[in-house]
């Protein structure tokens, strides 16, 4: 046991007996100054005070006190004042000197603990602990900034000892007491100085993620403060200025929730609109992509995914609905009832419908304009029972139209096909594509390949609008096509579509369409009564014979509402009821007949035949006129806008007639001329091949001077050989023929099956020759021959 009153001899390790002070909760390392309440733990740190102030230099332990053992080592503190904290309780300020370890108790004066004490060796300075100190001060110094770092700093940047300094630890906020007590048990300065470094190391490197996290939070903050400050009193502006509500994103979000609880609706679609009234409600109304959203929202939101309408299965109530509303077209109907039916077949065994002529998958009327193709397409969505909507393709020339534009795109809107489903209603309407026939293809992109997509059933169950990037399941839509001329449809397109062609009315159709529908619907909308005005059969059959010359019935019934207003206007003037709308009376109320018969007056003249076409507007009669032209001129001019094809026609002609000459009883002299070859009417363009034997018989008749009979008309493509070939559109042509007043007909014989198609009507009015050869037609068409002078002059007459 050592003289407790006697200070250490300097350099010496040494022990004393000290009084010892336990504190809870904190530990005290060399180097720091602390005031230690004095009615602590029951007097005992009084006691340990009073009993330091014994001591020769007012000397005592100060240790942790810990739950499970006594501490190892403490620290030598002086007592350095004694008083009253500014609450009053007594308190006193200890300055702590050194670390010594602890030994066992001992007996000592007052009624402290008192203990023998050694104290720790001076450490070592290595190498190794300058470079962990050094490590530890810029660890220390990058942690400046940070206020738990400060008191550190404040202390040890006037030390230099690295024991010292290591011990500046006790400040630190960082250490837990657990380990700045590890800290004043290791007497070891190199051990201490390592795990120092190391703690530091690791609560630098989490402050400096907890740093960055705070530093995030705080903008992230900042920022949604500032929004939502500025849009309350963006609020508060619109309100003063009364433009109501400003955002409606908690109606859209309403609206979305609503939608998308709706049984059967498509994931996906639910997914998008979800994501888009999140980015609603959170971007500003600044934003120009606000209103897109919206937009996009109202389109989405106003399509009918899930609304269909049930079809009527009862094929004999369809055909009925068919029959109701069209005269005729018997056929027509038929083959539309056998789609519906093989379509309504394939739906009940759950089979898809495949793409390819006959398929079942879309059904392609084509004919003139005004035969009822749109509106036996609104039949059918009648009889079906379903919504009813028309795409007018003629004219479209950009796949955007089909497909919609991309919502980038100022302005952008989806595709004809996303909005013709939005106006009908429901996801299985008829859709019938108007005029298919007048779409193009070019440089912004293929519109026909748009389409082919549209109506693959391949692939329609997904047609994506650009728009709306949805997939949109059009695999229930009924498309019905509509076209004037098939030739005009892309190849690939025509492919995948059932055609049922409707080729023109007779005479006796259109007096019946327009009795029984024309007629009445036209005095409806003139506001008559079939009281008020009566209309006799024999006025419209003046109306369709010489007022109109069309395959349908279109301009027909533009002349009977133009009747009804003018009778609807003498009713007005005092005229009694019924007013008679009968064949004599139709100059005063519709004009003078605009169509006579004219061939005869046209083929009066050698060179001129009537030749019959097919058009878009449906069969037609056309003239081709040959003339010869002085020597000089080239060998042959062709005028009339004539295409390739029709060009070769008439060089063919030419050089069948020249070879031909003597069985043809030509003189052959006038062929040695140059000879010009016209087709009016000259502004419209014209092509094919099948007004061969039309030219063959115009040049034969210019040579030989005959004309050609006013009576007769033809059509068929001719070879280098006179064989007559054969032609398409029989039945549109003979319906022209017999319009155009011409009663007999010259036509290729390999057309023969072809007449089957046509209506009895027509054959009964028309002699039909079926010729193989085209000297027939030339000994059959041309006038007879007069004498043999008459007919040179005739001749020379028609050439100059
Ligand atoms: N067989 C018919 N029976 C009754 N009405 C008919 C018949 N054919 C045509 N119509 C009537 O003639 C009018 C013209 O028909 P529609 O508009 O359907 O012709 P379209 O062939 O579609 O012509 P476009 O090719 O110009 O579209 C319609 O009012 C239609 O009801």
């Amino acid at each position: 046991m050592s003289d407790p009153t006697s200070a250490p001899e300097p350099g010496q390790p040494t022990t004393r007996d000290l009084p010892v002070l336990f504190l809870p909760d904190v530990v005290i390392l060399p180097g720091m100054v602390v005031p230690v309440e004095l009615d602590l733990d029951e007097g005992a740190a009084r006691a340990a005070v009073d009993a330091a102030r014994t001591t020769t230099d007012d000397e005592l332990l100060v240790a942790p006190r810990l739950d499970d053992r006594y501490a190892t080592y403490g620290v030598v503190a002086r007592v350095e004042q004694v008083g009253r904290f500014s609450s009053s309780r007594p308190a006193a300020v200890l300055r702590a000197v050194r670390r010594a370890r602890i030994g066992s108790g001992v007996p000592g004066p007052g009624a402290a603990l008192w203990v023998e004490t050694t104290q720790a060796p001076e450490p070592e300075v290595t190498e190794r602990v300058r470079e962990l100190v050094k490590d530890y001060r810029s660890l220390v110094i990058a942690d400046l900034q940070r206020r738990e770092a400060w008191q550190v700093v404040d202390q040890f940047s006037a030390l230099t000892d690295p024991d010292a300094i290591a011990d500046t630890a006790g400040w630190a906020a960082y250490l837990s007491a657990e380990r700045k007590r590890e800290l004043l048990e290791t007497p070891d300065l190199e051990a201490r100085l390592e795990r120092l470094v190391e703690w530091t190391r690791e609560h630098h490197a989490e402050a400096e993620v907890s740093d960055r996290i705070g530093a995030e939070v705080r903008e992230g903050m900042e920022k949604t403060q500032r929004e939502y400050l500025l849009r309350q009193q963006l609020a508060a502006i619109r309100k003063e200025l009364g433009e109501g509500q400003p955002d409606g994103s908690d109606d859209y979000r309403a609206r979305v929730e609503a939608l998308v609880a709706t049984d059967g609706f498509p994931a996906p679609v639910a997914e998008a609109l979800e994501r888009e009234v999140d980015k609603l409600e959170r971007s500003s109304d600044q934003n120009p992509e606000t209103s897109w959203i919206r937009t996009w929202l109202d389109t989405v939101l106003e399509l009918p995914w899930t609304k269909r309408t049930v079809d009527t299965t009862d094929i004999a109530a369809a055909r009925a609905v068919l029959d109701a509303d069209h005269h005729g077209l018997e056929d027509v109907k038929d083959r539309i009832v056998e789609h519906l039916a093989v379509r309504a077949r394939r739906a009940e065994r759950g089979l898809e419908l495949v793409g390819g002529r006959g398929s079942g998958a879309v059904l392609l009327l084509a004919g003139p304009p005004g035969v009822g193709k749109t509106s036996l397409g609104e039949s059918v969505a009648r009889a079906l029972g379903r919504d009813f909507v028309r795409v007018a393709l003629g004219g479209v020339r950009d796949e955007a139209e089909i497909r919609g534009h991309r919502r980038t795109y100022v302005g952008a809107l989806p595709g004809r096909i996303v909005r013709a489903v939005k106006e009908a209603g429901s996801m299985n309407p008829v859709v019938l594509l108007d005029e298919v026939d007048k779409v193009g293809a070019d440089q912004r992109g293929d519109v026909a390949s748009a389409l082919l997509e549209v109506l693959d059933p391949a692939q329609n169950h997904t047609f994506r609008d650009h728009y709306l990037e949805l997939d949109l399941d059009l695999s229930d839509v009924l498309f019905i096509a509509t076209a004037n001329v098939v030739e005009q449809i892309p190849g690939p397109l025509l492919d995948r579509m059932e055609l049922i062609t409707l080729d023109g009315y007779t005479e006796d159709d259109k007096v019946a369409i327009a009795r029984d529908y024309l007629v009445p619907r036209q005095l409806e909308r003139a506001a008559l009564t079939s009281d008020e005005v009566e209309v006799t059969d024999d006025a419209l059959r003046e109306l369709a014979a010489n007022h109109t010359r069309e395959a349908g019935v279109r301009q027909l019934e533009r002349l009977l509402a133009k009747a009804f207003r003018r009778a609807a206007t003498r009713l007005a003037e005092g005229a009694t009821a019924p007013v008679r709308v009968d064949a004599d009376g139709l100059r005063d109320l519709v004009g003078r007949a605009r169509f006579t018969p004219d061939a005869h007056e046209r083929t009066s003249v050698p060179g001129v035949t009537t030749g019959l076409a097919v058009t878009g507007l449906g069969g037609d009669v056309l003239y081709v006129e040959a003339g010869a032209l002085p020597e000089g001129s080239p060998a042959l001019s062709l005028t009339g806008q004539l295409g390739e094809v029709m060009k070769e026609s008439a060089q063919i002609a030419l050089t069948f007639v020249r070879s031909h000459a003597a069985e043809l009883g030509i003189d052959v002299s006038v062929l040695d001329h140059p000879v010009h070859v016209h087709v009016p009417a000259g502004a419209i363009p014209k092509d094919g091949p099948s007004a061969g034997i039309t030219m063959v018989t115009s040049l034969a008749s210019l040579a030989t001077g005959r004309p050609v009979r006013g009576d007769v008309a033809m059509t068929g493509e001719v070879s280098l050989t006179g064989k007559v070939m054969p032609i398409g559109g029989l039945k549109q042509k003979l319906l022209a023929a017999q319009r155009a007043g011409i009663t007999e007909v010259f036509v290729p014989a390999r057309n023969e099956p072809d007449l089957d198609d046509v209506p009895a009507e027509v054959l009964d009015a028309l002699t039909v020759h079926l010729v193989s050869d085209v000297r027939d037609v030339v000994a059959g068409a041309l006038e007879p021959a007069e004498d043999e002078s008459g007919v040179r002059d005739d001749g020379a007459a028609a050439a100059a």
